[in-house]
């Protein structure tokens, strides 16, 4: 394990957002030992807030590599953070922080610089086509095919969230991932699984905030549920999304006879 222990301060003001958040107020302490720790409740329960002001306090980089510091919807994250004492067996400085929402900006960062080296290359070449000037545009050009392949962006959007993982994930980081399955289908949510589980037997840990019943499944994963403020570990049976989604298959016109 990389993270052993998230701890809150005994100095935490108790009134403002996120302090006043029922689980921002109940939350104590949990000790991380699976290298998964997933944090499941209801809409609204605060699972983005306590992943957020966590990730903030561990390395707070994003995706896209930029800095948590310059984004102003991470204030809260940025209040909550020093309230939390994290304790570390190893501190990696690898991993980062997820979320959908910069998934997108990620995206056009990446098209818009591939398109400004391929241009900057392509003048020089007409300049001069020996110029030895073209050879770093060439360069990282050749790393950002590596990492991406033709590019992202002719991907689809569930293909180009996995294939951005598989590019930025690495053994011995931590990666806090908030609904990573949101655009993912049945089948890709398993290939997300393959490729956590991959990283885990590298030496990586995982915090995650899920709806998914499927990434819940994680081998290896301890899962903690946010009840009326209250968080609990639970068996992944005896989490709420879990009963309620095998109840509603097995018969889901039980369920749509009372809508
Ligand atoms: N800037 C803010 N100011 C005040 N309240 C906020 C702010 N941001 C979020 N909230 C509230 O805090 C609560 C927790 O939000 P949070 O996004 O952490 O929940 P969540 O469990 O991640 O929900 P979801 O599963 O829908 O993503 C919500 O009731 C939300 O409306």
């Amino acid at each position: 394990m990389l993270l052993k222990e998230i701890k809150k301060k005994a100095t935490m003001p108790s009134n403002g957002f996120p302090f006043q958040l029922p689980v921002i107020k109940e939350f104590k302490s949990i000790g991380l030992q699976k290298p998964v720790t997933i944090f499941v409740g209801d809409n609204g329960s605060g699972k983005s807030t306590l992943l957020e002001a966590i990730a903030y306090q561990s390395n707070h980089i994003l995706v896209s590599g930029e800095t948590m510091d310059i984004d102003d919807t991470f204030d809260a994250a940025r209040k909550l953070a020093p309230h939390l004492q994290l304790s570390w067996s190893f501190k990696s400085k690898d991993g980062f922080f997820f979320r959908s929402e910069d998934f997108t900006s990620f995206m056009k960062k990446t098209r818009e610089t591939r398109q400004d080296l391929e241009k900057d290359y392509r003048e020089i070449k007409a300049r001069d086509p020996n110029s030895l000037e073209a050879l770093p545009y060439a360069r990282n050009l050749g790393e950002l095919k590596n990492l991406y392949g033709d590019g992202l962006e002719y991907q689809s959007h569930g293909e180009s969230f996995l294939s951005l993982f598989q590019a930025r994930m690495k053994g011995k980081g931590l990666y806090v991932l908030d609904e990573p399955e949101t655009p993912l289908s049945p089948l890709k949510q398993l290939s997300l699984i393959s490729l956590i589980k991959e990283m885990v037997e590298q030496g990586s840990q995982f915090i995650i905030a899920t709806h998914s019943p499927m990434i819940m499944a994680m081998p290896n994963a301890a899962i903690y549920q946010i009840v009326e403020g209250s968080m609990e570990e639970v068996a992944f049976e005896e989490v709420e999304h879990v009963r309620v989604m095998k109840d509603f298959l097995d018969a889901p016109e039980r369920f749509i006879k009372h809508l």
